[in-house]
């Protein structure tokens, strides 16, 4: 295609969102009409299925739950008057709760205000509070946030200590859906072990998001304040439920404006017409790209510091939503799309020399800010800022990567504020949707997680009986001899990595003999 035909496929294939200044280009991602057409059928069935999700159908058959965050921002949708107020009733509850909060009515018991928020939770009870308070930090926020999302000991005590004193005025955020992560309930535990080896209760500083009567639901009776999850909310879709509200509008961020901007993309994404549908444009470009297998990675390079963690973020949402070994029909199907990224221009000087030359195993994603973010316009050299170059690089990126047969999308919103992020974070939700539908695969539950956390388990439980052995023998034993007398002979490798963590920060495990030669070691109490 010469440079004439080029311009002119980027004006037949561009979207632009009026209300929101918002476009989605696909011109640069290699498809014809004749797939175009062959997909045709597949997205009127997406779109169908997409009314059926919106009114409530059971999207998710595998867990017999609706499937509704598109109602979060706009409750009307809402199937009936019970999951209407479900969404209704929390808002206002949130909207007066940090009202309160922040005006010191709703108070720590021994300082004048809350001054910071610690926020624990992992997945989708993380990924989007870390994404929006980056992306959208306030010039005079009336609270820091810091996030606990793992149950690492140094992470924890680091953030901690960052907090330091001011955990007398912190509050609280322990957000986990289901209630029962334990990752999420550590980090409570250990946050509460905090508060309280400063002579502090922690209750009074302690506000739950979770399902009602989950687990943690029951713990957080006498807590400050508890916010319900809705049952057909999936973590990974949570940004716009009280997950992503509360912490956002403690921070002083705009969250109606993030409602409303997700608004307006999910009427716009409902457009039944693939070439008129920012999302289903998305997914086409998507199918195209891995064959509807695929078989290209998503990298993610938003040109804009603030917006470095939507690839995380998109990371759960595809891989968790896409990554299936069976589609609706039970075929074995491998489905899934992998996504990483970080921001440009910054990858230019990292992983950007394999985009261009290496394995031709990816699509890029460029997001593009139009806005400098800026009142005045410093010039390094006569007639060009930093955010020319800024904007420089992400077209002259672009181009070297489609002159060597490397396909892009590419993203430009006016400015990253509320309305914007909240259409992102929509549009992105929506492509998933039809994405799944294409390829007819459940996007709403996440199967494959549960074998790790069940083999998890039994891995502790073996630390139990490992070290209760341990502690009853008087001699040392070799691993073999341990794993057998804690009745799991076939687990030796198991057992050997138990006594070696144990040892390694000396929890009464020493072990002796030839690092080298694990049969010459020897484990005792210590
Ligand atoms: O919010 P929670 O129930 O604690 O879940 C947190 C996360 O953990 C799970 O392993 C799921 O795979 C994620 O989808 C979820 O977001």
């Amino acid at each position: 295609m010469d440079k004439q035909q080029l311009w002119q496929r980027y004006q037949d294939w561009l979207y632009y969102h009026k209300g929101l200044g918002f476009y989605v280009d696909i011109s640069r991602m290699g498809f014809d009409d004749q797939l175009v057409k062959e997909l045709t059928p597949k997205f009127e069935k997406a779109f169908a299925d997409m009314e059926a999700l919106e009114a409530g159908a059971i999207a998710n058959p595998d867990e017999g739950r609706m499937v509704g965050h598109y109602w979060l921002r706009a409750p009307e949708l809402a199937p009936n008057e019970e999951a209407r107020k479900e969404i209704t009733e929390p808002l206002a509850n949130i909207a007066q709760f940090v009202k309160k909060v922040h005006q010191g009515t709703i108070k720590p018991p021994t300082a004048d205000k809350f001054t910071d928020i610690l926020s624990v939770g992992i997945g989708g009870s993380a990924l989007g509070p870390q994404f929006v308070a980056e992306a959208l930090p306030s010039e005079n926020p009336p609270m820091t946030i810091h996030f606990i999302d793992n149950t690492d000991p140094a992470g924890i005590d680091s953030t901690l200590k960052n907090i330091g004193d001011r955990l007398k005025s912190t509050l609280v955020l322990i957000t986990t859906k289901s209630g029962g992560t334990p990752e999420t309930r550590n980090g409570m535990l250990e946050v509460k072990h905090a508060y309280e080896s400063k002579g502090l209760a922690f209750e009074p500083h302690a506000v739950a998001i979770t399902m009602p009567g989950s687990k943690m639901d029951k713990i957080a009776t006498d807590w400050l304040a508890r916010f319900p999850m809705q049952d057909w909310v999936g973590g990974r879709t949570s940004e716009l439920s009280a997950v992503g509200l509360l912490p956002a509008a403690l921070q002083g961020i705009n969250i109606d404006g993030m409602l409303i901007g997700a608004k307006e993309m999910d009427e716009a994404t409902r457009v039944k017409d693939l070439k008129t549908n920012p999302a289903a444009l998305l997914a086409l470009a998507w199918y195209y790209s891995g064959n509807g297998k695929g078989e290209k990675d998503m990298v993610v390079l938003p040109y804009k510091d603030s917006l470095l963690l939507f690839s995380r973020y998109l990371q759960q949402l595809v891989m968790e939503s896409l990554g299936k070994e069976k589609d609706l029909d039970g075929n074995t199907v491998y489905q899934g799309i992998a996504v990483y990224g970080n921001k440009g221009s910054t990858d230019q000087h990292a992983y950007v020399q394999q985009l261009r030359e290496g394995v031709p195993n990816f699509f890029a994603t460029f997001i593009e800010v139009l806005e400098d973010g800026r009142d005045t316009h410093f010039e390094i050299e006569p007639g060009v800022t930093s955010g020319d170059f800024l904007s420089g690089f992400l077209q002259g990126t672009r181009q070297a990567l489609f002159e060597n047969s490397r396909d892009s999308i590419t993203i430009t919103i006016p400015q990253v504020n509320p309305r914007t992020v909240g259409a992102l974070i929509a549009l992105y939700e929506r492509a998933v949707s039809f994405y799944a539908s294409l390829v007819n695969i459940n996007a709403y539950h996440q199967p494959g997680v549960e074998a790790g956390k069940k083999m998890s388990a039994s891995i502790l439980d073996l630390q139990t009986k490992v070290q209760t052995v341990i502690q009853e023998t008087s001699e040392a034993l070799d691993i073999e001899t341990l794993a057998a007398k804690a009745g799991s002979p076939d687990e030796v490798e198991f057992v050997y990595k138990i006594v070696r963590h144990l040892a390694a920060n000396g929890r009464g495990v020493a072990l002796a003999g030839d690092l080298t030669d694990l049969k010459t070691l020897k484990v005792s109490a210590s």
